[in-house]
């Protein structure tokens, strides 16, 4: 690869970094961190490469979810299994909609880092920096917390490091049975108010599972029921972290970012001729990128040209956040000019951050009905392009807060003020995540049925 090493990125412009006041201290955390263990082994990050290549030729389907930011202090079992139970129930309605393996992806182990729209926050008349996620600066509104403090990365190191030992405990070690799944997911529609539809799904899958067990395939004699592969994943913003933790694998010689299993670039940080493209097109891992509506035909060509030369189908994943009001007039010309150019990619819809409202109260939030408006969308422009929607990509919490309006339990803006935790984006809470995968059931069903038929 000409010209590029770990640490090539800082002769480019680069955008949304924090300023920290004190770089000696700066330069001897990033030190620090280059010598501290990897955090995730480079054949792993391979294997996931690999089944994001079968997304990208339809023959699986991606469901990254996690936590917009990840916090210091919300930090506990209770939260990480909960958000893991979750994903894994949600992969579960969707692996016997769509039938077929579903890559699950956490935004968790690492998703600390936060572009801002603004630079300052203003409160009363006090202008402070604005709060960029744990590992740059605190959430609390004081000047000593909001400034930028090196020591935070090695925080962020050490809790990545916790959650993802908690994370591979879990999936490896029985809570990923997938009979215990269902019967949560039996438990959750029996204790809600989402339709009879969905009480059949679950169901099915019972019974599906009943089956299995009566011609013997059982946990004891097939692992694959009891256990999951679940990846990691956070938008590599900070790369002075990263490239600290960006590693020659001693197998094969290549560059891996060993922070997690999958980063993507942020809608604000893909330039061209920035730093971010810079550091992703050296790193061998599988990379994304968030494609807002600004996003032109040619533009998005040359991107992927960058990131992915090779044109190798799992390399590279584009995020779409067109906002539901949006995607009809920006989406399908990007699909068609995908397609008709040849290159592989994996097309996932993050029906979130083009759909953030602010509320009559001041509250930041998003609808239920326009997250769900722009991934039925999203299915519909791959499909009239004869292309592969290939999965979707959440802020979402196993908690039970209340962040996004809508959903069976029609949670109105006044309500949001009751359990309102995120200290960024509003994320969908347990209810209303596992809601969306089964409202979507169907469209994933029809969908790949459609694109089986015509590939
Ligand atoms: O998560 C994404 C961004 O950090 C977030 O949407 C920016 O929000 P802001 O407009 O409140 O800065
Ligand atoms: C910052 C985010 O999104 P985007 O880059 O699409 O705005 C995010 O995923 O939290
Ligand atoms: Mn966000």
């Amino acid at each position: 690869m000409s010209d590029w090493s770990p640490s090539s990125w800082r002769n480019f412009p680069i955008l949304q970094q924090p300023n920290y006041p004190d770089h000696a201290h700066l330069k001897q955390v990033e030190s620090q961190l280059s010598t501290y263990p990897p955090l995730v082994f480079a054949a792993e990050t391979r294997s996931l490469f690999d089944q994001l290549g079968d997304v990208a030729q339809g023959k699986a389907f991606l469901l990254q979810g996690g936590d917009c930011a990840e916090s210091f202090t919300d930090f506990n079992a209770p939260k990480i299994r909960d958000t893991f139970k979750t994903l894994l129930q949600m992969a579960v309605v969707l692996t016997f909609s769509g039938s077929c393996p579903i890559v699950k992806v956490a935004r968790m182990a690492g998703q600390y880092a936060k572009p801002r729209s603004d630079d300052m926050e203003t409160r009363d008349g006090i202008a402070l920096p604005s709060y960029r996620g744990d590992i740059v600066n605190g959430f609390d509104f004081t000047e000593s917390s909001r400034v930028p403090n090196p020591e935070h990365l090695l925080t962020a190191y050490h809790h990545s490091s916790a959650t993802l030992n908690l994370l591979r405990a879990f999936a490896q070690g029985g809570l990923a049975d997938l009979h215990q799944v269902n019967r949560w997911n039996m438990d959750f529609i029996g204790n809600s108010p989402i339709s009879e539809k969905y009480h059949d799904v679950a169901l099915q899958i019972q019974q599906a599972l009943e089956f299995m067990e009566v011609i013997g395939i059982n946990p004891d004699n097939t692992p694959k029921i009891k256990e999951t592969d679940l990846y990691t994943s956070h938008e590599a913003l900070l790369l002075n972290y990263e490239e600290a933790l960006t590693r020659r694998d001693t197998l094969t010689g290549l560059w891996y970012d060993c922070s997690a299993h999958m980063v993507w670039i942020g809608e604000r940080t893909r330039q061209l001729d920035h730093a971010h493209i810079e550091f992703f097109r050296g790193i061998n891992n599988p990379i994304g990128v968030k494609v807002g509506p600004s996003m032109k035909p040619d533009e998005l060509i040359q991107l992927i040209d960058a990131l992915n030369p090779n044109n190798i189908p799992g390399r590279l994943t584009l995020i779409t956040r067109m906002g539901a009001d949006k995607l009809a007039a920006n989406l399908p010309a990007l699909v068609k000019k995908v397609k008709q150019e040849g290159r592989h990619v994996v097309w996932i819809s993050d029906p979130m951050h083009g759909n953030t409202i602010k509320a009559a109260n001041g509250y930041k939030t998003r609808n239920f009905d326009s997250i769900l408006s722009e991934i039925e969308q999203f299915f519909a422009v791959h499909r009239s392009e004869n292309s592969y929607a290939g999965g979707i990509h959440l802020e979402m919490t196993g908690l039970n807060v209340t962040e996004c309006t809508g959903g069976a339990y029609q949670i109105s803006e006044t309500d949001l003020a009751q359990c309102y935790q995120t200290q960024c984006d509003p994320r969908l809470n347990q209810t209303q995540v596992l809601e969306m995968a089964f409202r979507i059931c169907d469209t994933l069903k029809t969908a790949r049925a459609d694109y089986l038929a015509t590939s």
